[in-house]
């Protein structure tokens, strides 16, 4: 190895400048072999004037690759040229270089154009038609279709006829907002109907190189296509069998495809570096790889497992988690309760996301999100949105200004906001509290003084029905968060999340929370997308990854689950048991406040 990278990642780093495509298994240091690969690259590009742009599709790997980079040129003592690259994520540099600057021209509009994220009031005038019924514009998916689009609407994907969609995406656009989805409608219409801004971007940006590839959704894959016909040489590096963003269109045929396409130059990265070799041998069954592990066998207890659980009671399960955990010697700071879907993280992590309707519903939410998944960014943002949900319809780009502050106003903005989030003892009310009887007078006083001090120090101002829209409506007369009937047994609380969210992400231990179609699909391998999810949450363990599978359905499955390298942990609760093993066959026990859990290795 020279310079931390070893001789596959070296030899991809040091590539001639030309398209490029990298199919990488998990854990192979994509990260590492990027920023290097940007740096190589902005040092072999003799060019006054272009850019070269290093994309990814999550803020969280944008910063990452940006702290990596400036360690790396700090490191090696960058050239003059070194700080000519962007680092953003897609639909930044997409937003930033296309559609603020000069989207308006083709959205008809008189200002400059802004996102708005769904929740805001003035967007209740703004609907569309699908032929039998309205629905909001924040539902409305525009897919690339050949030359032109095809529209779709709600859950169900359902057609909406093409006139009726551009009448909506037009009044919009004219008011010039625009949602996360049809940003993308218009940088694309915005490239085809102005080629000169088509051709300086791609001037701008000769070389760009697309992380986390198996992501490209058909429309971004549109833009993508459109620069390099103008020359733009395009990079992508990624793992298709970690695709897991297909209701965006993005199944990594595109990666797959570019890998064999004529002119491009293709690698693959083969080693992981992440997993123990018994979690990496799981990954190969999975996925029919054949990967190799860089890691050597732990000495102590490590490794692929299953437990069971019986729905209800999985509280039991999370207890076994933790025992098996504090047997690896995991910290549990260092491990994570992972699901399918955020319905499942909130079962998992004992939410009751049932309660309250419109912006007190997003509030609770805020709470779940703060005080049960531990994620006070996400906190942060619904309370944005449920303030939002207050204004008066001419502050039409506040929430984007409130979530992502560019100047001082609302830095101060948010810091009234944060606030409130973050103190349960004066702001955002406890979860703990019973949400119609306790949490919501509470709630109301407090919203109160919040939006006082929002708009005496701030100027914003609120609709006159605030009090309608704070109702006590859907709200029932227990606890938005339950507490866990474990709790008083010390098991530790782990951050509770889903698959999607721990994307890119190395983890001590992973607990994946399966249904018997979750674990049917992980054992069928990486083809459908629900294998993939399940493929993501496992190959995101480092030494210790539990599979939670449903008791009624062990006896259909266990066979398969050996087959593929997985070894079960069997995990019995008895409350109030005496101290100390009592059954002869048990290797380990944990013993809290009178509640013994012992595993049963049946392997
Ligand atoms: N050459 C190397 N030597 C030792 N460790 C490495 C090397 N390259 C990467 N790693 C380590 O491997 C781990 C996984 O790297 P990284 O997160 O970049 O993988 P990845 O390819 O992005 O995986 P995934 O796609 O599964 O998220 C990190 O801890 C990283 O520091």
């Amino acid at each position: 190895m020279i310079d931390g990278l070893s001789p596959e990642q070296r030899e991809v780093v040091e590539l001639p400048l030309a398209p490029l495509a990298v199919t990488a298994c998990a854990g192979s240091g994509k990260t590492l072999t990027a920023i290097h690969r940007l740096a190589a690259m902005r040092s072999a590009f003799d060019d006054e004037h272009g850019l070269i742009a290093l994309l990814s599709f999550s803020n969280v790997a944008v910063e990452t690759f940006r702290a990596g980079y400036h360690d790396l040129m700090r490191a090696v003592g960058g050239h003059r040229r070194s700080m000519a690259v962007e680092i953003d994520t897609v639909d930044a540099f997409i937003t930033c270089n296309v559609l603020r600057p000069h989207g308006h021209r083709t959205m008809n509009a008189s200002r400059t154009p802004f996102l708005v994220e769904g929740g805001e009031a003035f967007l209740s005038s703004f609907k569309v038609y699908d032929g039998s019924i309205s629905h909001p514009i924040r539902d409305l998916r525009a897919r690339v279709n050949g030359p032109d689009f095809r529209f779709e609407v709600g859950r169900g994907s359902k057609f909406v006829p093409p006139a009726n969609a551009k009448a909506s995406i037009e009044k919009l656009g004219k008011s010039g907002a625009y949602t996360h989805d049809l940003g993308r409608y218009w940088v694309l219409r915005t490239l085809r109907e102005q080629p000169d801004i088509l051709r300086a971007f791609t001037r701008r940006y000769p070389h760009i190189l697309v992380d986390e590839a198996q992501d490209i959704s058909a429309e971004h894959q549109a833009i993508l296509e459109l620069l390099a016909s103008k020359g733009c040489q395009l990079s992508l590096i990624g793992d298709v069998n970690q695709g897991i963003y297909d209701f965006s269109g993005a199944d990594g045929k595109f990666l797959n495809d570019y890998h064999g396409t004529a002119g491009v130059t293709a690698r693959r990265l083969t080693v992981n570096y992440r997993s123990i070799p018994a979690i990496v041998k799981v990954a190969n069954a999975l996925a029919g790889t054949n990967d190799v592990a860089h890691r050597e066998a732990p000495d102590g207890f490590s490794g692929p497992h299953f437990i069971t659980f019986k729905k209800g009671e999985e509280d039991k399960a999370i207890a076994a988690f933790a025992s098996l955990c504090d047997r690896a010697k995991i910290d549990p700071k260092d491990a994570a309760i992972v699901c399918r879907s955020v319905d499942w993280s909130e079962t998992w992590s004992g939410a009751d996301s049932d309660q309250g309707q419109g912006v007190v519903r997003t509030f609770a939410n805020a709470v779940l999100q703060r005080e049960r998944q531990r994620r006070m960014g996400d906190a942060y943002n619904s309370c944005c949105v449920a303030i939002a949900g207050l204004l008066t319809d001419d502050q039409h780009d506040c929430l984007v200004h409130m979530k992502r502050p560019l100047d001082e106003h609302y830095r101060g903005i948010r810091r009234l906001i944060w606030d409130f989030v973050r103190d349960s003892d004066t702001g955002l009310p406890s979860g703990s509290l019973k949400a119609l009887s306790e949490w919501h007078p509470l709630l109301l006083d407090r919203c109160k003084q919040l939006l006082q001090a929002l708009s005496q120090d701030f100027g914003l101002t609120f609709c006159p029905t605030v009090g309608q829209r704070l109702a006590k409506k859907a709200l029932k007369d227990s606890p938005l968060v339950i507490a866990p009937d474990l709790a008083a047994v010390h098991v530790p609380r782990f951050r509770v999340t889903t698959v999607h969210k721990v994307k890119g992400e190395s983890i001590g231990a992973v607990l994946y929370a399966a249904d018997k179609k979750h674990v049917r699909a992980l054992l069928d391998g990486t083809k459908e997308e629900l294998g993939r999810i399940g493929y993501v949450a496992a190959t995101r363990a480092r030494d210790l990854l539990v599979l939670a599978v449903p008791e009624a359905a062990t006896k259909e499955l266990e066979a398969d689950l050996l087959k593929a390298g997985f070894q079960r942990a069997s995990a019995t609760v008895s409350v109030n048991a005496p101290r100390g093993p009592t059954n002869p066959i048990a290797k380990d026990a944990i013993d809290t406040s009178g509640m013994l859990i012992d595993f049963l290795e049946t392997d």
